[in-house]
This record gives C-alpha cells, structure tokens and sequence, in this order.
C-alpha cells in the first residue's frame, strides 16, 4: 500500500485533525464543495478513515466552529494583520482560523493551538514563509482576541450581509438578529423515536420536547447510542419532525414523498402505517434512504427518478409530500456552510424548480387528497410566496389551515393564513445550546 499522506506515524499529535480540517476548509471556501460531501459519502475526504473517533469529532467540530463565526474571525484577522490576510498561499489563511478558533472558543490550551497552526504552515510548500507571521499574530490573538470580539458582538457579522438584509426584510430586525443569535450556538442533536419519548429521553440524557422530539447534547458518533442499531430511532431536527405530521391519521393511505431521500419523513410516514413511495433523483442519497429504512426495519417502495417529470400510478394517491430542494438557509445552524456556498441567485433557480414540482404534486393527487409541501428555506419565495402562487394558479385547491393544537401549543410557529413558519430563535431554552429550531416552512392543501 502506498504510504497515506494523512498518517504520519512520527507526527505530532493532533495535527493530522488540524491537517484534515485545513483541507475541509479549503474545500468550502474555495472550492465550494459542501461540508456533507467532505465528510461522507464517496467524496468524503480520504484521510478521516485514519483519525480516532476522538479526533474526528474535534476536528468536525472545528470546522462547524469556524463556519459559524467565519464574520467575526475575518474581522478579528483584518485587526491583528497589518496588510491582510495572505492571499498567495490558502493554507496560511486557514492556519490562522484553525489557530484563532481554538484560541477563542475552543478547550484547547493556546500555546498547542499556536504550535499546531505554525506546523500546518510550515508543512505547506507556498506557506512556508508565514510561519513567523502565523505563530506572532496568534500569539496576539490569544492576548487580545477577546476584547476585540466583544467590540463587534452586536454586529451580527456571521451571516453573510446579503442574507441578514433579506431576514431584516422578511421578519423585522429584532427576529432577524435572534435568529442569528440563535445560529451562533452548537445544535443539540434531535432524535425522532419510534415510540417511548419519555424513555429514550432518559437513556440518551436528553429531555422530550413539547413536539415529542427526543433532544440531547450527546455527541461523538450517532451510530454508538444506544438504540441505534436497534433500530429505535432516527436523526431528525424538531422543526423537520412536523411537516408529516401534518397529515394527520396516514393508516393504511397512499402516500408518495416526492424528495424522500435520506428517508426522516418517509420514516415517519412508515412508521405511522402509511403505504409510502418513496422517490428521489439521486441514486447515491436514495441509498442512503434505503439504508435508513432496513436499519429502522420500516418498508416502502422506493423510485429514483426526476419527481417533476414522474407519472405515477393510474388513480392517484391519498397524499403526496413535497419536501423540496431549496436553499436550505434554515438549516445554517446544523450546516454552517451553507451561509457561505450559497447566493441570492440560487433562490430563483429553485424556486422555478420548487413551482415545477408543486404542480406535478398536484397532479398526482386523487381528489380530496392532501398535499403537504414545506422547505427548510427560511426565505419566503420557497415558502409563503411558492404556495400563494399555486393557489392562485389552481382553483381546485385549497388551503386546510394548520391548528396550533397540532403544533404542540406552539403558537409562535402557525402564521395567520394557518401555515406552519419555525426559525432559529423559537423554542427558547436557559441553556441556548438546547434550545432552537430550524427554519421550516409547511403548507397543508387539498385537491377537490
Ligand atoms: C430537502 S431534501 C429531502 C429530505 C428528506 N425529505 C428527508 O426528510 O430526509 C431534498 C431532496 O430532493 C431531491 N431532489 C432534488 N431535485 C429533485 C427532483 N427533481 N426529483 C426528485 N428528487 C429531487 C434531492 O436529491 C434531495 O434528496
């Protein structure tokens, strides 16, 4: 076997995860690559096969670390460099936030967060020459970072101005800046159980949520909980768990769920003991859903093809759930990546998208059928505004208001017109790090 550049036996400790995390960086930053397809999957990155567990959850959580406070670390960086942040050479730029972000916000004592950044450069043949530059302005980042952070706190600069001004514009500037607040904080891990809340709550130290979400701050690998491989529950955001609901008693129904994969509310609906069809349009996520499915020991019918152009079966199905591709701008706290790969462009490409899909759903429908469709987008061209738009273009269908009382009580979460809206900032706890949801939207139409 060749020898692995990611393995150095006589290596210090800790850097092959400071070493992995540079280049995950450099894959967001600059190569636009999203931080899910550089940890799993076929483009996962080579070297994480060869870090403990230990490691690979420091190193995760660096990335996730320095994603979320990207803003603040480019500011602090501009302060403590006199001529910028070195453009010539990638890796001295993501030595400085590796080192910064462990100064900062992470338990890792300063002086090791200094010498593991000025060995990151020093093994770079184009950073090199910043090592100096690396070890000095970390060093004053360790005497004065603090302070200096404090300065910008208010300043909400961890959400890309483009984005900011939209959620300004969409929900006010006191909602807008808790929002972002509330992304500021590491998410809890949502667990959606098959059955026995209360219990599973108990074994995986978390507590139920009013919603019946099992939320915990467990972390390490999801895959050595108890209860996992047994098939007792699934990862789910909160906010994620609603939308399937939304159909209410699914016994015996046809239901097709036109994005499925990896499978959170195809499970649900399998679960409750609907007939799912389950359909997507990508083979490698839709094996993912079939893995889901066989751990959980649910069954469905599964189609890879393109929804929009999918004819289904003659007759039509009781219900078909629309969980469209979008900008995900409602997931940025558990995809921290996201506030920086996307563009205030992207939204109208999947909005036409998202229309294209709506009406193929509604075709699909038998009459009285129900459609729920939803977006973890908190922009409202793939949420409020794709739905008053099918409404105006189809006269047979209609809205079928959401009640608060199937929301848990939750009434900060229905709008007026009776649509169900998460952010961020709902669900407030003491302990920021257990409360929030993701930025949801759900619509519940019927076709006469
Ligand atoms: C938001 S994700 C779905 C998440 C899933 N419903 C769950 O709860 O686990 C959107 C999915 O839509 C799929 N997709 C995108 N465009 C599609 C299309 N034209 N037809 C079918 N699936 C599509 C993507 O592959 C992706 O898996």
């Amino acid at each position: 076997m060749p020898p692995s550049r990611f393995a150095v036996p006589s290596e210090v400790p800790g850097l092959a995860a400071r070493r992995i995390a540079a280049d995950i960086l450099d894959g967001v930053l600059h190569k636009h690559r999203t931080l899910d397809d550089q940890l799993d999957g076929a483009g996962a990155h080579p070297g994480l096969k060869t870090l403990a567990d230990r490691d690979r959850a420091l190193m995760r959580r660096l990335v996730a670390t320095i994603l979320r406070r990207l803003g603040t670390l480019g500011h602090l960086l501009s302060r403590l460099l006199d001529r910028g942040i070195p453009t010539d050479a990638p890796r001295a730029q993501s030595a400085l936030l590796i080192g910064a972000a462990q100064i900062l916000w992470m338990d890792v004592p300063d002086h090791a967060a200094v010498d593991l950044s000025v060995r990151l450069v020093q093994s770079d043949r184009r950073a090199a020459k910043y090592a100096g530059l690396v070890n000095a302005v970390l060093r004053r980042c360790a005497r004065e970072g603090q302070p200096l952070i404090e300065e910008v706190k208010a300043q909400t600069l961890d959400i890309p101005p483009w984005l900011l001004a939209r959620w300004i514009g969409a929900y006010g500037e006191t909602t807008a800046r808790e929002m972002a607040r509330a992304i500021g904080h590491e998410p809890s891990l949502d667990i959606t159980v098959k059955a026995d809340a209360p219990q599973w709550a108990n074994r995986l130290h978390g507590e139920t949520l009013p919603t019946g979400t099992v939320r915990t701050l467990l972390q390490g690998a999801v895959t050595m909980l108890p209860g996992f491989s047994e098939g007792q529950w699934w990862v789910q955001d909160a906010a994620a768990a609603l939308p399937a609901r939304l159909f209410g008693d699914v016994g015996g129904k046809t239901i097709v769920d036109l994005c499925a994969a990896p499978g959170g509310k195809t499970a649900q609906l399998a679960q409750a003991g609907a007939r799912v069809t389950a359909v997507d349009r990508s083979p490698a996520r839709m094996a993912r859903l079939r893995d889901n499915l066989a751990r959980l020991s649910l069954q469905v019918d599964d189609v890879v093809t393109d929804a929009a152009e999918w004819q289904g079966h003659h007759g039509g199905f009781d219900g078909v759930l629309v969980d469209a591709p979008c900008t995900s701008t409602g997931t940025i706290r558990r995809h921290p990546d996201v506030a920086w790969l996307r563009q205030e462009t992207d939204i109208a490409t999947l909005s036409a998208l998202q229309k294209r899909l709506l009406q193929r759903a509604v075709a699909l429908l038998k009459p009285g059928g129900m459609l729920v469709y939803c977006t973890c987008s908190l922009e409202p061209e793939e949420g409020e505004q794709a739905v008053t738009s099918l409404l105006a273009a189809e006269p047979g269908v209609r809205r079928v208001p959401i009640e608060t009382g199937e929301v848990a009580g939750l009434s900060e979460i229905v709008t007026a017109n009776g649509d169900l809206r998460t952010l961020p900032c709902h669900l407030p706890h003491a302990d920021p790090r257990l409360g929030g949801l993701d930025g949801f939207y759900a619509a519940r139409l019927v076709k006469y």
